[in-house]
């Protein structure tokens, strides 16, 4: 049978790396291959000579048997190649339906045909996936994980040989991620070859039928998955035994004084007010599915948005503007570091610097290099160099150095919206213990996650949203991922009502 992607010594290099090393990959039709490896083990770079973005310095790529020649988006696209982007790209102002269609009409009938008809059509494909949308809302008016089922939808809206996703549970919640695995399946069982790239290996284990690593940009490892376990496969990803660390849990001094307080604080959607205080020292997560007001409670908590009602102290003070909260020590990570941490274009050193803890460094040329270093060391980044621009690091390091600009920052509050996406297992630890010191010392932590153990290693107390509602409180060490599951699920007392 012919090969859906053969790849043949691919090669590519940047300058001070070798981003892929003679890498050969053959992914067959109607099965879905797991690429694997630590951040910046050169599986995104891989995925952009796939798909035409990036040209690789030697070696060949077939798409079905045909050679990609012209390395561009469109020549892949023309073998029938898709990619369903980490970012979202939906536009804003066009129904879901246009955005469904966006790349299989030509843009004239976008214009010409009736916008029923192109939403008629979205419809079928969106109802034949089973995705619950709408094609006549507009696409701006959905959650982020909504927008992503959106981008889904118009991945696969033509037949294709190749689909690639990288990371793309990264924003999703359970009952998404259920639609997107039964897409997968749906294509692999079509006959599509799907090339699957995550850091969470219950996915592989869910869904792959094969599964390579690439080490330092090096094929190192290629299985089915059904002849490997989780233990393996960690252990050829990072090439020595990934410890469990052990989280120390430290009972919260009772008298740790409120830092950070949320008084009758409105939430989109919530049909009551909240009040939420943060002690010095404490980690409080906020659990519940995307829409329900975590996110916006976190950025509010941390100064970057003002809520619709009430209003947030620090220290008793009403928290003014994000550069005075910034200013008053609230640190903010946020969950989409690339549109709202970073200055892609900027160094590294740069984009660690521009905090608060900075403020002076970046004229002192020598000590904006040497607290850079340390940063980077602290935060465990992998950079060479933190002259180059923030955007040649890979995307998990690019979130490592948001999080280390936070840890040079000394900051009295920090507020975290899902902080460990896209970063690999070795390093997720590293985060948790980092966040735990950091508790230790006396900082108030809020952590926004969609990973239920995540929030179960880490918090003091879980707080769990749903439609802008507070709907539960838990004591961290009681919580359990099947326990904040059912709370997140369970009928709100106005459904109850109804
Ligand atoms: N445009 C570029 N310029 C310089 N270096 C680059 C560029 N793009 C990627 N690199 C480097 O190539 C290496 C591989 O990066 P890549 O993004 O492929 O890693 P990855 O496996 O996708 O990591 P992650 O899991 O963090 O997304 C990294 O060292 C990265 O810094």
């Amino acid at each position: 049978m012919t090969a859906a992607i053969e790849c043949a010594g691919v090669s590519k290099g940047f300058p001070g790396v070798r981003a892929l090393d003679d890498v050969s990959l053959t992914v067959r039709p109607g099965t879905v291959h797991a690429l694997l490896g630590e951040n910046g083990a050169g599986k995104s770079t891989l995925i952009r000579i796939l798909t035409g973005a990036e040209r690789p310095d030697t070696g060949t790529v077939h798409i079905g048997g045909v050679p990609l020649r012209q390395h561009t988006p469109a020549a892949a696209r023309r073998l029938g190649v898709r990619v369903l982007p980490q970012e979202r790209h939906v536009a804003p102002d066009l129904s879901v339906g246009h955005n469904v269609l966006l790349d299989s009409l030509p843009r004239t009938a976008l214009r010409t045909v009736s916008a029923r008809r192109v939403q008629e059509r979205a419809q079928q494909h969106l109802d034949a996936l089973g995705v619950d949308l709408d094609a006549r809302a507009r696409a701006g008016d959905l959650t982020a994980a909504q927008q992503q089922l959106v981008e889904l939808a118009r991945t696969t809206a033509r037949p294709a040989a190749v689909v690639v996703l990288d990371e793309p549970t990264a924003s999703l919640a359970g009952d998404e991620v259920t639609v997107l695995f039964r897409v997968v399946r749906q294509l692999r069982d079509a006959g599509t070859a799907l090339l699957y790239i995550s850091h969470h290996l219950h996915e592989v284990f869910a869904l792959a039928d094969e599964a390579t690593v690439l080490r330092n940009g090096r094929l190192v490892h290629r299985t089915p998955v059904a002849e490997t376990d989780h233990d393996s496969l960690l252990r050829h990803i990072f090439d020595r035994d990934v410890a469990h660390v052990r989280l120390p849990r430290r009972p919260l001094p009772a008298d740790a004084p409120v830092v950070l307080a949320a008084r009758q604080v409105a939430l989109p959607g919530g049909h009551r007010p909240l009040d939420v205080e943060v002690r010095a020292g404490e980690v409080l997560a906020l659990s519940g599915p995307a829409g329900a007001g975590a996110s916006e409670l976190a950025a509010c908590l941390a100064g970057v948005r003002t809520p619709a009602g009430g209003r947030v102290e620090l220290g008793g003070a009403r928290l003014g503007s994000r550069t005075a909260a910034a200013r008053a020590g609230v640190g903010f990570v946020p969950a989409d570091r690339k549109r709202d941490a970073l200055l892609l274009e900027r160094a590294i050193a740069e984009n660690l610097l521009v905090g608060p803890a900075g403020r002076g460094a970046l004229h002192r040329p020598v000590a904006a290099r040497r607290t850079a270093w340390a940063a980077l060391r602290a935060g465990r980044v992998k950079a060479d160099d933190p002259g180059r621009p923030v955007r040649t690091l890979s995307g998990g390091n690019q979130q490592r150095v948001v999080f280390s600009r936070w840890l040079l920052a000394e900051c009295r509050v920090l507020v975290l919206d899902q902080p460990t996406a896209g970063v690999d297992v070795g390093a997720k630890f590293d985060i948790y213990a980092q966040l735990l010191d950091l508790a230790a010392e006396g900082v108030a932590v809020v952590v926004v996650s969609s990973d239920y153990e995540e929030i179960c290693a880490l918090a003091d107390r879980v707080l769990v949203l749903r439609d802008g509602d507070l709907v539960a409180e838990v004591d961290g060490a009681a919580a359990t991922p099947d326990g904040l599951f059912a709370l997140e699920t369970a009928p709100t007392p106005e459904e109850t009502a109804a």
